[in-house]
């Protein structure tokens, strides 16, 4: 088995193989799956993010969750806990700023923060994902961190967002790693 910065090398590779006309069709195949789901048409209050190296592409399903009145939020990387995530509104007027890994995050507003504890549904970023619903991510531990704040008998369900070549057979799994309730692609929901 290959250990986990073996496996993020490989399926971040095979993610950037993926061509320009396959990456759109996995986006709009996202959204045909997640607008119709119980966990999406239940929630209010939705986290989310904006992709970056390759990850399928959220834009389309952005738009389409704002289009049927959701009220989004996007991670901030905290100011000064290190390696913990907030949460802040989401609008298309939100001023954007590149945080530290130069992904496009809101600039902070003290006022639109909401606690992780009150959101309905996360989709959250992966590097892989396998049939138990574990899931890698770019190693920071920053959803990790921040999906441990949560309850064990919280009700906000987490969804991996992914590309179908993502999957591998079974992930190394360590205790802090915190499961999904599912995993969507361009062509499933999978729930675990
Ligand atoms: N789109 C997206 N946003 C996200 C995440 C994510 O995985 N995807 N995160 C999920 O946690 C957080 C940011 N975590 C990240 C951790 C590492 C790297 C990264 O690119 N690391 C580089 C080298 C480090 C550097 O540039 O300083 C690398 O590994 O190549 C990016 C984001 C919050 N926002
Ligand atoms: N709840 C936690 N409390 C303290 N440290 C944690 C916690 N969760 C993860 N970590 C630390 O974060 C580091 C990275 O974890 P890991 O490799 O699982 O990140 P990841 O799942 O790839 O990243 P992410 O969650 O940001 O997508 C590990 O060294 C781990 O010790």
């Amino acid at each position: 088995m290959l250990n986990r910065a073996q496996l993020r090398i490989e399926i971040r590779n095979r993610r950037q193989q993926l061509s320009a006309q396959a990456q759109q069709d996995a986006a709009i195949g996202l959204v045909r799956q997640l607008l119709p789901c119980a966990e999406v048409l239940a929630a209010q209050h939705i986290a989310l993010y904006l992709s970056n190296d390759s990850e399928i592409d959220t834009t389309a399903l952005i738009q389409a969750l704002w289009q049927a009145g959701k009220t989004l939020y996007l991670p901030i990387l905290h100011p000064f806990c290190a390696g913990y995530l907030i949460f802040q509104h989401y609008q298309p007027t939100t001023p954007l700023v590149p945080n530290r890994f130069g992904i496009p995050e809101p600039k902070l507003n003290c006022a639109e923060l909401l606690p992780v504890q009150q959101l309905d549904l996360i989709f959250t970023p992966l590097v892989a994902f396998d049939s138990l619903g574990q899931r890698l991510g770019m190693g920071g531990g920053f959803y990790d961190r921040t999906l441990s704040q949560l309850a064990a008998n919280h009700r906000c369900r987490l969804i991996g967002l992914a590309h179908d070549c993502q999957q591998v057979p079974q992930l190394p799994v360590e205790p802090w790693d915190q499961p999904l309730h599912a995993v969507a692609t361009g062509s499933r929901l999978l729930r675990f």
